[in-house]
């Protein structure tokens, strides 16, 4: 695709000079004042903009430039706009920056310079357009709460839709916080039961002896406590779904009774002899290995054969082809639009890091990470720090742009003169091949101490 970059810029000679500087590669126009370069903005729809401020009829102002500025962004929010400033301007390129500019850079004209600021600026525009791009990709499936583009969820969706509709009893394994509970609920969502109750336990997080009552519910009576009569999960997922959360944590001896009931669909309470008739479809779900469990006497066998007539096997997410991405960039639409800040991106340095780790916590530790990202971020841009991942950038290496660079080198060389002069101006300036004059202007420039004592680095 042609880069198109509109020129704003009333001085003829600069305007020749700034052509010269991109001709070969970009679709260029040029424009000279306000009414111009809106015309132009519509008409050719550019990515880059570099705005000179000084505008007629305000040349030596920035009135105008800031007025188109505003306009533009209105009007193309996702331009990149690069104001153009005088040497000394640096007030009106902050105030700039703050508006919106994406960037800006400093007269005189330096071609080297110019070009990067300006191809640094549509990189970022195309990256920008990726994201969203991305973000509108069509999700792969059509199940509610999850998001897929992968052939591995997808192919498991597409079993999940043919199992769903049918009772059979469907063990879901993966690794934590892969989906397996957002699976078993839209198993019962797409089941004849979808209206009836889906009730949900943890084998893992109860208490072996509270775990038979929960479970199968008690009679009044039956121990210490029980002053009432109490149904359990089971029961209460009459008519539904019931769905056994960390089924390979589940106690040996309830594993028998579990069985009983998978076979004959009557709960026996605690304390009760009368069996009651339950219809339940029950899904179950471990991160476990059960075939190791059975070999290490941990799980019956005839309770496995029971569970898994049919099984889905939920990748992790580091296996599945290009869904790390494309979960992110959904869960970083809703989640910001829950935390009021819509219109997020992630940077080219977010995204190489969310596709380079490997996700042991699955989705869950994605959805921490990217709300903790939401909060962190400054502007509109998600970066891999805000999402405490590791970037491949050094840190060092992540300044705004060349300017910034420079500046840093310049700031540093000329400390490291003045202390080998011991301060000297006159010294330091010969060693900086500068005049005194100029070296004055930028120690004021980057407020660097001059006194006898050692100079701020
Ligand atoms: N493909 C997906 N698309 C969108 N959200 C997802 C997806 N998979 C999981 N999630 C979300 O991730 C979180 C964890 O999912 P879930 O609880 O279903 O995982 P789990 O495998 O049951 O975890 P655990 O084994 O730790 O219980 C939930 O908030 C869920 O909504």
């Amino acid at each position: 695709m042609t880069r198109r970059l509109l020129i704003v810029e009333d001085d003829p000679g600069l305007q020749s000079q700034m052509r010269w500087c991109f001709s070969e590669e970009l679709d260029i126009t040029v424009a000279s004042d306000r009414d111009s370069a809106l015309a132009a903005l519509r008409r050719t729809e550019p990515d880059v903009v570099t705005l000179d401020l000084g505008l007629p009829p305000d040349p030596g102002g920035a009135t105008e430039g800031f007025g188109l500025l505003e306009e533009i962004l209105r009007l193309s929010p996702m331009t990149k706009v690069i104001v153009v400033t005088g040497r000394e301007d640096k007030e009106n390129a902050v105030k700039a920056i703050g508006m919106g500019a994406s960037d800006f850079y400093q007269k005189p004209l330096d071609a080297e310079i110019l070009t990067f600021v300006v191809h640094r600026a549509f990189r970022l525009a195309e990256l920008e357009r990726e994201n969203q791009d991305l973000s509108s990709q069509r999700n792969g499936t059509n199940i509610k709460g999850i998001v897929a583009a992968s052939p591995q969820m997808l192919a498991i969706c597409r079993t999940l839709e043919k199992v769903a509709p049918t009772d059979v009893t469907t063990l879901i394994t993966g690794e934590t916080g892969t989906g397996k509970e957002l699976l078993a609920r839209a198993i019962h969502d797409l089941s004849q039961r979808g209206r009836k109750p889906f009730a949900a336990i943890n084998c893992a997080a109860i208490p072996e002896n509270l775990l038979e009552s929960e479970l199968f519910g008690f009679e009044k009576g039956s121990f210490t406590g029980a002053t009432h009569s109490k149904k359990g999960k089971i029961e209460s997922a009459n008519g539904g779904t019931l769905f056994l959360d960390e089924i390979g944590d589940m106690p040996m001896a309830l594993q028998a009774k579990l069985l009983r009931f998978l076979q004959e669909r009557l709960v026996d309470r605690v304390g009760s002899v009368q069996p009651i008739p339950v219809d339940v479809r029950v899904v179950c779900a471990t991160h476990r290995d059960v075939r190791h469990l059975i070999e290490t006497g941990e799980f019956r066998e005839d309770l496995y054969y029971r569970i898994s007539e049919i099984t889905l096997d939920v990748p992790a997410v580091r296996d599945r082809e290009g869904d790390a991405l494309v979960v992110a960039q959904s869960l970083l639409k809703s989640l910001g639009k829950d935390m009021d800040r819509p219109n997020l991106v992630f940077t080219e340095d977010a995204i190489n890091a969310i596709t380079g780790y490997a996700w042991p916590g699955n989705v869950r530790e994605m959805i921490n990470k990217i709300k903790r990202a939401t909060i962190m971020a400054t502007g509109k841009r998600v970066t891999a720090e805000d999402l405490e991942l590791p970037s491949k950038a050094p840190a060092n290496n992540m300044q705004l742009n060349l300017r910034q660079v420079r500046e840093c080198a310049e700031r540093q060389a000329i400390i490291q003169a003045l202390r080998s002069c011991n301060n000297n101006m006159a010294g330091a300036s010969r060693l900086l091949g500068i005049t005194r004059p100029t070296l004055y202007n930028l120690t004021d420039k980057y407020n660097i101490e001059t006194s006898t004592e050692a100079p701020n680095a």
